[in-house]
């Protein structure tokens, strides 16, 4: 990277640099993702960069920036870099033991809290597969009397999702367990939520290096199909929820027909498929049938 003399880095000038190197590297939104970085290092806000063009860096400051933005050329995803993801209204810690919480999983908490009634009303609530926890404490953030079981299979996953409880102020509604699945669960919750791998194993390899090389395999990892992990989570929702209760579940592009085959044969009854911002059918919401 070319750049500031020694001593002399300003902000603009970094961004500049770490604009174009990024851009070289085949990073989509350069400028966003080099003043995101500037700003975790500095303690900056990012949008308040620009207007601090002539601001001087130290050279420590900018030789750690530099270093992060060579990982981030190397296509590491910001989330891990800057250790941060916002998720529904809450600011969640990541790790790359973790799944980066999408925007697009948001429209599968929208969709539980539209369909399990009255907000005060919710008692339990169960996130199958809950990663960093994003899903699971969006709900209880919404939910002012409920609490919630955080299920994964991966202890270090738990480890993040606990901590961000900690950190939400949610921790004392919630407990977290290692399991497969439901398998070991009992007990009847008013909203089930899950969003399991559902990425086909050959297709892994095609997606953006972010996605294909940094995120944890068990986290996108499907199955042959994609569907493995409905297979194994859709016949246990009956016992799981309650009379009046909802579950869904996060759907891939295009799966859609065949998890409501599942559904229908586990004897549920599909309430609605919810798109997400982009069109895609997403949050796929289903009640006793
Ligand atoms: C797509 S990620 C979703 C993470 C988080 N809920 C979110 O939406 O950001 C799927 C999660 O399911 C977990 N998982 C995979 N197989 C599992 C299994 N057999 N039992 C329980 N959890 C599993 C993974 O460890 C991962 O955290």
């Amino acid at each position: 990277m070319t750049g500031a003399r020694a001593g002399g880095a300003t902000v603009g000038a970094l961004l500049c640099e770490a604009g174009d190197r990024l851009r070289a590297a085949g990073v989509e939104e350069a400028r966003i993702e080099a003043r995101l970085l500037l700003g975790h290092v500095l303690g900056r806000k990012p949008l308040a960069l620009p207007l601090e063009a002539h601001r001087p860096v130290t050279e420590a400051d900018a030789e750690r920036f530099r270093a992060l933005v060579r990982r981030r050329a190397a296509r590491e995803p910001t989330a891990y870099l800057i250790g941060r993801q916002g998720f529904w209204t809450l600011d969640l810690a990541v790790t790359p033991d973790v799944l980066i919480p999408r925007p697009d999983t948001e429209t599968v908490v929208a969709a539980a809290v539209d369909h399990a009634g009255c907000r005060d009303a919710v008692r339990r609530v169960l996130d199958l597969g809950t990663g960093s926890g994003a899903i699971l404490l969006a709900l209880l953030s919404e939910c002012p009397n409920a609490w919630g079981v955080g299920l994964d299979r991966s202890e270090a996953a738990l480890a993040v999702a606990r901590g961000n409880a900690v950190a939400s102020g949610l921790a004392h509604r919630c407990a977290f367990v290692c399991g497969d699945w439901a398998a070991a669960l009992a007990g009847r919750f008013d909203i089930v939520a899950a969003n399991p791998p559902y990425i086909a194993t050959g297709t892994i390899a095609t997606l953006a290096p972010e996605v294909a090389r940094a995120e944890p395999r068990v986290a996108l990892d499907g199955g042959a199909d994609g569907l493995a992990c409905y297979r194994a989570i859709i016949p246990d929702l009956p016992r799981l929820l309650a009379p009046s209760g909802v579950a869904v579940l996060e759907l891939g592009a295009g799966q859609a027909r065949e998890v409501g085959a599942l559904a229908e044969s586990a004897g549920l009854r599909c309430v609605e498929i919810r798109q997400d911002l982009g069109g895609v059918p997403r949050a796929f919401a289903v009640v006793q049938g």
